[in-house]
């Protein structure tokens, strides 16, 4: 199947199409406006630039100490959530009322543009009868803000140090056609420098999970109900599963002899819970890879440039480049 421009975009439109995107993308409009996010819905402008910064503030309270006074950073994340809340809801009420407008909506094909009017158009299955909503709205808000805050940083950041890592030295096919499922199959270099990139520098380092049953590790043993934190850090830096662990090293992921025990690659988590997003990301970042590559001329601008983790891995002067168009996406 052949992904067109059109349909590969939106979803990278979620994390990383600048303003200028409209220019980029040629003059077609879609139904819908090509100015929605996927998760949302929503058009650029101020609503949505608030999200934006709302959410940042919901991330930095995810890891922040969690005292609930005035000014503290977990109070704010707390408010900034309950913003969004609000936001949300008033998204809903447009999604239903826009719905209500489009009654050809069984056949419009972009009647699940967006997340929220695929939950809000989500009925109960169990009876057939009922035309009762699937998902209660603060139900909705959760699933968007976890779709949002688990999908967000996770795949630029990813994105940002392949750039640091590997598209720098200009590694990378060039196709002139759009990509196809085909060609991002036969990027597996490039997919074992992201999953590289994951190994030392895995957006999501730790997670909380709750004991089931008792167990033993390294002679202790852990009581069932303690909750526990995985980091995935640690096993990736372990040298007797990554020799060299500190090398940035792609092919050690070219599957010679023997592979690595179960659970020893963690970037997505692992077991039931493994992350829902895994393909979503991976296509992203193959995609974007491509198109930065063969598209662009780029460089970075700074030479130095430590990051830090807020929990996630962040740059401490953000990651300025300089960039040249080298064709334009719509002669594709
Ligand atoms: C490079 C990109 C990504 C990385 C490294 C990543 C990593 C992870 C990890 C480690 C977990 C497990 C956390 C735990 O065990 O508690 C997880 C869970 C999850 N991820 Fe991702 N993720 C990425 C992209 C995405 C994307 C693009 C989405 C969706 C749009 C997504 C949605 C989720 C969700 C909903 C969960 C929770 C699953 C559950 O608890 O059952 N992730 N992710």
């Amino acid at each position: 199947m052949e992904l067109s421009r059109r349909e590969h975009l939106p979803a990278l439109q979620v994390f990383f199409l600048p303003e200028s995107d409209r220019e980029l993308r040629g003059r077609e409009e879609e139904p819908h406006g090509p100015n929605h996010t996927l998760i949302f819905g929503i058009e650029r402008g101020s609503r949505r630039r608030r999200l934006v910064r709302l959410f940042q503030q919901v991330m930095n309270g995810m890891s922040a100490l969690p005292i609930n006074l005035p000014f503290t950073l977990f109070n704010k994340g707390v408010r900034a959530r309950s913003e969004v809340r609000d936001i949300v809801m008033e998204l809903i009420r447009e999604k239903r009322q826009e719905m209500e407008k489009r009654k050809t909506l069984d056949n419009n094909h972009h009647q699940y543009q967006d997340l929220i009017t695929k939950f809000v158009s989500m009925k109960n299955e169990e009876d057939s009868t009922s035309s009762s909503p699937m998902l209660s709205d603060d139900e909705i808000v959760d699933n968007c803000i976890v779709a949002m805050v688990a999908g967000h940083d996770t795949s630029s950041v990813l994105l940002t140090f392949l750039e640091q890592e590997e598209i720098a030295k200009g590694k990378s096919g060039t196709h002139d056609e759009p990509l196809t499922w085909d060609d991002l199959s036969k990027m597996k270099y490039t997919w074992k420098v992201a999953t590289e990139a994951l190994r030392m520098y895995p957006p999501v380092f730790c997670a909380f999970k709750k004991v089931l049953q008792d167990f033993e590790l390294g002679g202790y043993i852990i009581p069932k109900g303690w909750q526990i934190v995985w980091a995935s850090f640690m096993t990736h830096m372990d040298e007797s599963i990554y020799p060299d662990p500190t090398t940035f090293n792609p092919t050690r992921f070219d599957n010679k002899q023997g592979a690595t025990p179960p659970f020893s690659y963690i970037a997505f988590g692992g077991g039931p819970r493994l992350c829902p997003g895994y393909e979503l990301a991976r296509i992203e970042t193959l995609t974007m890879v491509h198109y930065m590559v063969t598209r662009f001329q780029w460089k970075l601008s700074l030479k130095e440039n430590l990051f830090g983790r807020f929990p996630m891995p962040i740059f401490h002067h953000g990651l300025p480049i300089q960039v040249k168009i080298k064709k334009p996406l719509h002669e594709s």
